[in-house]
Order: structure tokens, then C-alpha cells, then sequence
């Protein structure tokens, strides 16, 4: 078989740290290194495809915004439409992968392979852990049973889904999808999948902008006037709240007199593993709201901030197809 072309995209993070010292770990700067000193640390990448490396950021991802989000899945849309490239690589900080893995899963309109993939320890620790995740990450996008997957995240020899994901720890093995789990494994240049993903994906429009969406976290206590300000100037509202999206009723009544006022609610859950069913614990088709179903809050925002901006007239339905 002929070597497939890859685009490798870098936007900074930890997998581009840099310290003072090897057994640094903390402390470093991350976003430092180019994409070509994390090509060099990698030997036999070009044996496993022909990589076409750009560095669209250089940013630690705490500072991805809505705009980084748009650039860089306009640009992925552009790279995977030219015929002589076979998937995508994108190289991202493991802090708010999750939200942008899920934001390409939604709008990147292609069925060629694409996976992200980053690191916790910057590139000049003893056992750095990001030049066996590129070097995972390359191998899947290479891979022909990675297409029409969706976005891809391959980390600590494990290959996800980008929907349902979350960062859960802080060391190597820092990702992990709950009970709806991996699809597979990556060992060297052997990908293993054991499942694909039902839902849709890469069918919702770039808009220009997004609308601002917040979360609130529910605990115990929580005055309304917080649920008042989380609402101020936003277009929707997630709300994750007890158990299975409960609400404690001076909540629900706050809840449903935004949602009269114009802002969209999701009904979401502070709990981890779970669904929010709709019209469960809460009436939610009298009072409006949205159940976020699976969604972890931040993934949840997001399918509303694409939803609201794409104009979609069943919100519900939006969630329960992605
Ligand atoms: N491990 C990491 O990549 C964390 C880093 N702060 C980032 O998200 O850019």
C-alpha cells in the first residue's frame, strides 16, 4: 500500500513543554518547542506516513477561545477536502482537549481520519509521554479503520471517541471516558478498534461566531441569585445539577423564568457517569428545557452554542442525534 499523507496540525500544549531540568515535570513552559523539534524527537514517524506539519498555535490550551475553535476547524475542513491528504493530526494541551475534540467532532465535514492527541509531561521530561502519543496518533490517522469516526483522541496507548470524553487525572494516563469507554487500542504501528460511535458527527455548520453559552455547577445551598448572574447576557444556560440533572424546586422555578425570557436551558449533570433522561426527575417538556442526555457540561455547551448558531429549530433533537 502506498504511505497515506497525513497534515499534522500543532497548537501548543504541554506535548510542545519545555523545562530547565529533565525530571521537570511542573513548572515548565508549555507551548514552547516548535512542531518540527517535536517531529525530530519521534524517529520512524516517516516510515508510518508522509507528514505535512504546520504550527497553527503556540499556546498553552487554557487560552483557546471560540475563535481558535473556528480557525482551526476551518482549517481542518480546507486540509482533509485536498485530495492528496489522507487524515489529520492535531496536536493540542490536554486541559480543554475535550472541548475542542468534540467542537472538530461536530464541524469538521469529512469522513477521513482525524485524531488529536497530546501530553502531560513536556517534551524534555525523562519518559516524555507526547512523542509515543504523536507517534499513536500518526499510526491511527494513517490507519483505514479510523475513517469516518469522527474526531479521534488517542492518549496513554488508548484510542476515544471525542464525545463523552473528560480529562480525569493528572498524571500520563489522563483521560478516560467512563462507562461508554475506548474504542480501541494503539500499540506501536497496531491499531486495534472494538467499537465506532453511533451518534452523527461533522454535520453542524461553522457559524462566524458562537453565542455565549454558560455553565452553572449545582451544590448544595446554591442561591438563585448565582443562577440569576450565570444567566446574565448569555443565550443559554447549562445547568448541571444533582443526580440525574435534579433540581431543587426554588431552582426549577428560577430556571424556567429565564427559559420565559428568552434563554435556552439545558438540564445537565454534576455526576460523572449518567444521562439526564428528559421528562424524568423534571418536567422538562413544560417548562422548555433541554435535556443535555450523556454530555459532560462542557461538552453540552458547545452542542448549544452550534445548535443555537445554526438556527436549529428542535434543540432537543439536536442532543438526542448527537
Ligand atoms: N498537559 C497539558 O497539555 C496541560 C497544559 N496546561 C495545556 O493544556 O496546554
Amino acid at each position: 500500500m502506498t504511505k497515506r499523507r497525513i497534515a499534522l496540525i500543532a497548537t501548543g500544549g504541554t506535548i510542545a513543554g519545555s523545562a530547565a531540568s529533565s525530571s521537570q515535570t511542573l513548572g515548565y513552559q508549555a507551548a514552547a518547542l516548535q512542531v518540527e523539534h517535536l517531529l525530530a524527537a519521534v524517529p520512524g514517524l516517516d516510515a508510518l506516513a508522509d507528514l505535512q506539519a504546520e504550527q497553527l498555535f503556540a499556546i498553552d490550551s487554557a487560552h483557546i477561545t471560540a475563535a481558535h475553535w473556528l480557525q482551526l476547524s476551518a482549517r481542518l475542513n480546507a486540509v482533509l477536502a485536498d485530495p492528496a491528504i489522507d487524515g489529520a493530526v492535531v496536536l493540542h494541551g490536554t486541559d480543554t482537549l475535550e472541548e475542542t475534540a468534540w467542537f472538530l467532532h461536530l464541524t469538521v465535514r469529512s469522513d477521513k481520519p482525524l485524531v488529536l492527541t497530546g501530553a502531560m509531561r513536556p517534551a524534555t521530561a525523562l519518559s516524555a509521554d507526547g512523542p509515543m502519543n504523536l507517534y499513536h496518533a500518526v499510526a491511527t490517522a494513517a490507519h483505514p479503520a479510523s475513517a469516518g469516526l469522527g474526531a479521534l483522541v488517542v492518549f496513554g496507548d488508548s484510542l476515544y471517541s471525542a464525545r463523552g470524553l473528560q480529562k480525569r487525572d493528572s498524571t500520563p494516563a489522563a483521560f478516560d471516558a467512563d462507562q461508554y469507554g475506548r474504542l480501541g487500542l494503539v500499540k506501536g504501528s497496531h491499531v486495534h478498534l472494538y467499537q465506532r460511535p453511533v451518534r452523527a458527527h461533522g454535520d453542524l455548520p461553522l457559524p462566524p461566531t458562537l453565542p455565549p453559552v454558560h455553565i452553572l455547577h449545582a451544590y448544595a445551598d446554591l442561591p438563585v441569585t448565582q443562577i440569576e448572574a450565570a444567566a446574565q447576557g448569555a443565550a443559554g444556560l447549562v445547568f448541571a445539577g444533582l443526580g440525574n440533572g435534579n433540581l431543587r424546586p426554588d431552582w426549577l422555578a428560577c430556571l424556567a423564568r429565564l427559559h420565559r425570557q428568552g434563554i435556552h436551558i439545558v438540564r445537565s449533570s454534576r455526576v460523572p457517569n449518567g444521562t439526564v433522561i428528559r421528562d424524568g426527575e423534571v418536567a422538562d417538556s413544560q417548562h422548555g428545557f433541554v435535556s443535555g442526555d450523556n454530555l459532560p457540561p462542557p461538552q453540552a455547551r458547545i452542542l448549544l452554542q452550534l445548535a443555537l448558531a445554526a438556527g436549529e429549530p428542535d434543540l432537543q433533537g439536536c442532543f438526542d442525534r448527537h
